[in-house]
C-alpha cells in the first residue's frame, strides 16, 4: 500500500486553482522533496493530504486512508511540522507540551516515557524540557516541533520548511536527525523546501510542482541532468588577475576587485572542482575558494524554461 495516493487532485480557491490535476504516490520509507516557486501549490497539496482542506475534486488517500473523512485515523499515522506554525504551547515547560501531546494522541504512561526519552535523547533536547517555549532560541523550537511530530510514532513525516532560518549547524543536525529516523524507523518523509541542501541530503525523490501541476518527478541527478544544474566556485587570489575566461569547461560568471575574486561557473558531469581549482593555480596563487550550492529558485526556473513557461 502507497503511503501517499493523490490521482487527478484539483482544489479551487475562487478563480484560482491552487492544484491541478495532481497525479503522484509516495512509498513507504521513501524521502520526498516537494518544491516549487512561491504560490506553486504546495501548501494546498500537503493541507489535502493532512485532511486541513477539503479538495474539490479527485483522489486523494494518505495511510490508505480517505483523510476528510477519517481525519483522526489520519492524524494518528501521521505527523506534520509547519515551519511558521507551533503545535506547542507557547508559555509551558516544553516537557508539558510533551505530555499533552501524549495524552492527545492516547499513549500510555511507559509509551510516552519511553518515546520521549529517545527523542529527547536523539535531538538533544535534554537541557531544555523545563524551558518554556517561548524561550527556545529557533533551532531548538524546531526540535522540539519535529520531536512533538514524531512522539505518536507515525508512518509519514510531513514538513513544511523544516530549516528555513536555521544556522549551518542547526540546519546539518536536524537533516541527520532526520536520516537517522528514517533509517532506524523507516519514516516515509515529504518535505517541502526552498533550500537545496536540504535535498541534496535528505530526498532521494523530488517533485516540482509548477501552477499546481506537476513539472518533475524522478532523482535529484535526473533533475540536475533535466536543467544541467550548474556549480560556482569562487575563488579568491593572492594578487589582481586578468578574468580567468579561458578555464577548460568553465563559464566566467564574475570577476571583481581587480580580479581578485572570480566566480566560476562548470557542470559537475563534465568536470570537477578539483580540475578547475588546479588548472587556476597552475597560473596564479589562489588564496581561499568556495564552492556555491546550487540555489533551488534557479533549478525550478530551469525546469519550468524546459517545460516551455518563462
Ligand atoms: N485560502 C486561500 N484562499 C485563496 N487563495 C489561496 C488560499 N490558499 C492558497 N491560495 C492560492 O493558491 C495558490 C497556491 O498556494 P499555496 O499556498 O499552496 O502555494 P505554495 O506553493 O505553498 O507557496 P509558498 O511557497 O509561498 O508557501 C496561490 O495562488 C495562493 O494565492
Amino acid at each position: 500500500m502507497s503511503i501517499i495516493e493523490t490521482r487527478d487532485l484539483v482544489r479551487d480557491f475562487k478563480k484560482t486553482r491552487a492544484v491541478d490535476r495532481m497525479t503522484f504516490s509516495v512509498e513507504p520509507g521513501e524521502s520526498v522533496g516537494y518544491i516549487g516557486a512561491n504560490g506553486a501549490g504546495k501548501s494546498t497539496t500537503i493541507k489535502m493530504l493532512t485532511g486541513i482542506l477539503k479538495p474539490t475534486s479527485g483522489h486523494v488517500r494518505t495511510c490508505g486512508l480517505d483523510p476528510m473523512r477519517e481525519r483522526v485515523a489520519v492524524a494518528r499515522r501521521v505527523g506534520v511540522v509547519f515551519g511558521q506554525r507551533s503545535q506547542l504551547w507557547w508559555d509551558l515547560p516544553l516537557r508539558d507540551s510533551f505530555a499533552i501531546l501524549a495524552a492527545i494522541h492516547g499513549l500510555g504512561e511507559q509509551a510516552t516515557r519511553a518515546r520521549t526519552d529517545t527523542l529527547v535523547e536523539q535531538l538533544e533536547m535534554g537541557p531544555q524540557l523545563a524551558t518554556p517555549v517561548r524561550s527556545l532560541s529557533l533551532g531548538q523550537r524546531m526540535r522540539a516541533e519535529i520531536a512533538a511530530a514524531l512522539l505518536h510514532s507515525p508512518d509519514l513525516l510531513v514538513l513544511d520548511e523544516p530549516t528555513i532560518g536555521l544556522d549551518v549547524l542547526s540546519k546539518q543536525r536536524l537533516r541527520e536527525f532526520l536520516v537517522a529516523e528514517r533509517r532506524e524507523r523507516g519514516t516515509t518523509l515529504l518535505l517541502t523546501t526552498h533550500d537545496m541542501g536540504d535535498i541534496e541530503r535528505l530526498c532521494d525523490r523530488v517533485l516540482v510542482v509548477d501552477r499546481g501541476r506537476l513539472a518533475f518527478d524522478g532523482t535529484l541527478t535526473g533533475l540536475a541532468a533535466t536543467v544541467g544544474a550548474q556549480r560556482v566556485l569562487v575563488i579568491d587570489l593572492a594578487q589582481p588577475t586578468p578574468a580567468l575566461d579561458d578555464i577548460a569547461r568553465t563559464r566566467l560568471l564574475d570577476s571583481e576587485s581587480d580580479g581578485l575574486r572570480q566566480r566560476l561557473a562548470f557542470d559537475s558531469e563534465a568536470t570537477t572542482a578539483a580540475a578547475v581549482l588546479a588548472q587556476v593555480s597552475a597560473r596564479h596563487e589562489v588564496r581561499d575558494l568556495t564552492i556555491e550550492e546550487p540555489d533551488i529558485e534557479d533549478v525550478v526556473r530551469r525546469i519550468y524554461a524546459a517545460s516551455g513557461r518563462t
